[in-house]
């Protein structure tokens, strides 16, 4: 409709008709007109308002009395259909610009409302609620449907309700001393229904506490010793005291809690800066304070140990370890001490150092207990002099290494995971585990808290490196049944109805059973393999993968969106930078 509709009017049952290319409206009317369709053109625009300055004005004034000028140096001819703006000429030879004002009753409704808005018929709203009262229902539940009912009707009032909704959340949040930074996000997690949570510092406690030290002596593992102190003046404890990136602030020992505990259990002195020796500064003495052997009436200054630590090479999640170098004072010698996990140290330490029963005993602490486990390695660097240790790389420290022994460290739940993992289960809310820690551990922890439950079967899925699916260049994937009592997997006539190894469409039948019986563990160099070699097979895992261990912060993220394409609503809950994504 053009404004000043008295004006024109169009036939109708369709456009005005064309005469040699003109356009006519009010056909046959005293006031017949010609009329043509303009659109806006940007740079005509630019260029006509640059002359107006130019000319101070002037040529706006005269813009005023010809509006036709204004709309040829402004506009560009367009059709009717798609016109913004309509010259009219009458049969007087006098031009007209009109607004094209095109009534849009449902955009402008969805402007307004919004996509979601809903029509409801008032009179059958008042029915309802009538009908409510005459079924004697109390007025508290006829209270709220009435304001559902209103906030139906009349959506406008929809962002004033969210938006108190939002402040009444956020109070409660609030008095849960929960901060939230978003407040737009409060309403979005009324959606989530996959939660996935990191494991250490989230699930279980971060301030750790030692369990003990599992040494080795001649590539065989020596009993447990809980008592770090007890230990002998030996490469494993030099590497407990001096492989960590503590530092002092104000006075006060700071850094990350599992080194905390390592160090402080050893009883060392931290002295920083350390001393000069031959013109070079040590930025980081530990020291020995007394020693068995002390306390046993040896020589004290022999028992005294202090490592200067010259070069640290900090702890990286993607890496699995962190390492020192340090000058042993008492061996007159540089020694590089790594602390990491353990398959991660095996791969950096000289087979013949490493315990054959290496496998065993890991699998020993981490299933019943679900203790966390470091390993410990070094390696002598007879040849390192002071000017060239500042130089080192990495690489050529943490290889070569000889194999020290383990730590294992108590891997406790937080007294709130269990109950918070219940209420999300009743809450319909899956929870999922993505954690940078082993998977043995990480089902442990999954079983204690009652992610996986006792009904359910644990699967674990892991690539088997050393073989081919045949014809493809996929590696073999392996299903193996968790039993937690017994760390050994049992193979046998039950595996092979999970999936035959090497047929990853076997998995599928059992994705069909819809009482959860089943949930799969996945590990990150597992999970790579399924993302690249069997993308068919990934949807399947993550729907029903409740433990996915050793993730790097790359992979966490991706487990994260995987879900989301899924169609979950995910939220994530971690403590750490490898929680960032
Ligand atoms: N400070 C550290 N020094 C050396 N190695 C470490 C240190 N912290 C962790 N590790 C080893 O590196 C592995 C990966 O650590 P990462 O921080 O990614 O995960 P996490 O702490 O085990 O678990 P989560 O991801 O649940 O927090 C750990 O399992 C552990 O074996």
């Amino acid at each position: 409709m053009v404004r000043g509709a008295e004006k024109v009017r169009f036939p109708t049952g369709g456009p005005p008709p064309t005469k040699s290319g003109m356009e006519y409206v009010n056909i046959g009317l005293e006031d017949q007109m010609e009329i043509r369709g303009y659109t806006p053109t940007t740079w005509k625009t630019t260029v006509t308002w640059i002359c107006i300055v130019l000319t101070a004005g002037l040529l706006r004034v005269v813009f005023h009395w010809k509006p036709e000028w204004m709309l040829s140096c402004t506009h560009s001819r367009s059709s009717l259909a798609t016109a913004v703006k309509l010259l009219l000429k009458d049969q007087y030879e006098q031009w007209f610009v009109e607004k094209v004002n095109v009534h849009r009753a449902e955009e402008v409704r969805r402007a307004i409302y919004g996509d979601n808005e809903i029509a409801v018929e008032v009179q059958s709203i008042l029915k309802l609620l009538f009908l409510e009262t005459q079924n004697n229902q109390s007025p508290g539940v006829i209270a709220i449907r009435a304001l559902d009912l209103i906030t139906i009707t009349v959506p406008p009032v929809l962002p004033a309700a969210m938006t108190i909704g939002i402040i009444y959340a956020q109070r409660r949040l609030k008095l849960a001393n929960i901060y939230c930074i978003s407040p737009r996000t409060i309403n979005l997690c009324g959606s989530i229904n996959v939660v996935c949570f990191d494991k250490t510092g989230t699930l279980t406690e971060d301030g750790i506490d030692m369990h003990g030290v599992v040494p080795t002596e001649n590539n065989v593992f020596q009993d447990v010793e809980p008592d770090v102190q007890q230990l002998p003046q030996c490469p494993t404890l030099w590497a407990i005291a001096s492989c960590h990136s503590l530092s002092l602030i104000d006075g006060q020992l700071k850094g990350d809690p599992l080194d905390m505990k390592l160090f402080f259990s050893t009883e060392w002195e931290f002295i920083e800066p350390g001393p000069k020796v031959q013109g070079h500064q040590i930025p980081t003495l530990v020291r020995s304070q007394t020693s068995t052997a002390a306390s046993a009436g040896s020589e004290h200054e022999e028992s005294i140990v202090e490592l200067g630590v010259l070069r640290q090479y900090v702890f990286v999640s993607s890496l699995q370890r962190m390492s020192v170098v340090a000058y042993n004072f008492r061996n007159d010698m540089f020694e590089c001490y790594v602390k990491g996990s353990p398959e991660k140290l095996v791969t950096l330490s000289r087979p013949e150092t490493v315990p054959a029963d290496f496998q065993e005993v890991l699998r020993e602490y981490a299933p019943q207990q679900g203790y966390r486990m470091l390993a410990l390695a070094y390696k002598r660097m007879p040849d390192m002099q002071w000017d060239k240790v500042k130089n080192i790389h990495r690489e050529d420290v943490e290889c070569d290494l000889e194999f020290l022994g383990l730590v294992a460290l108590e891997n406790r739940l937080k007294p709130q995971t269990t109950p918070v993992i219940s209420q999300l289960r009743q809450a319909n809310i899956r929870t999922v585990m993505i954690t940078g820690d082993n998977t043995l551990t990480a089902l442990s922890v999954a079983r204690h808290c009652g992610m996986i439950l006792k009904s359910q079967k644990a699967i674990m899925v892991s690539v088997d490196a050393t073989q081919l699916v045949p014809g493809t260049k996929a590696p073999l994937l392996r299903y193996k049944y968790v039993n937690f009592k017994d760390p050994d997997e049992h193979e046998g006539s039950e595996l092979d109805t999970v999936a035959s190894e090497n047929d990853s469409t076997a998995v599928h039948v059992q994705l069909q059973d819809e009482n959860e019986a089943y949930r799969f563990a996945v590990d990150g160099k597992t999970f790579d393999v399924i993302r690249y070699s069997y993308p068919d097979l990934l949807p399947r895992i993550l729907v029903r993968g409740t433990v996915f261990s050793r993730m790097s912060p790359d992979q966490k993220a991706v487990v994260v969106e995987v879900l989301q394409k899924l169609g979950y609503f995910v939220g994530m809950c971690g403590d750490g930078a490898n929680d960032c994504g």
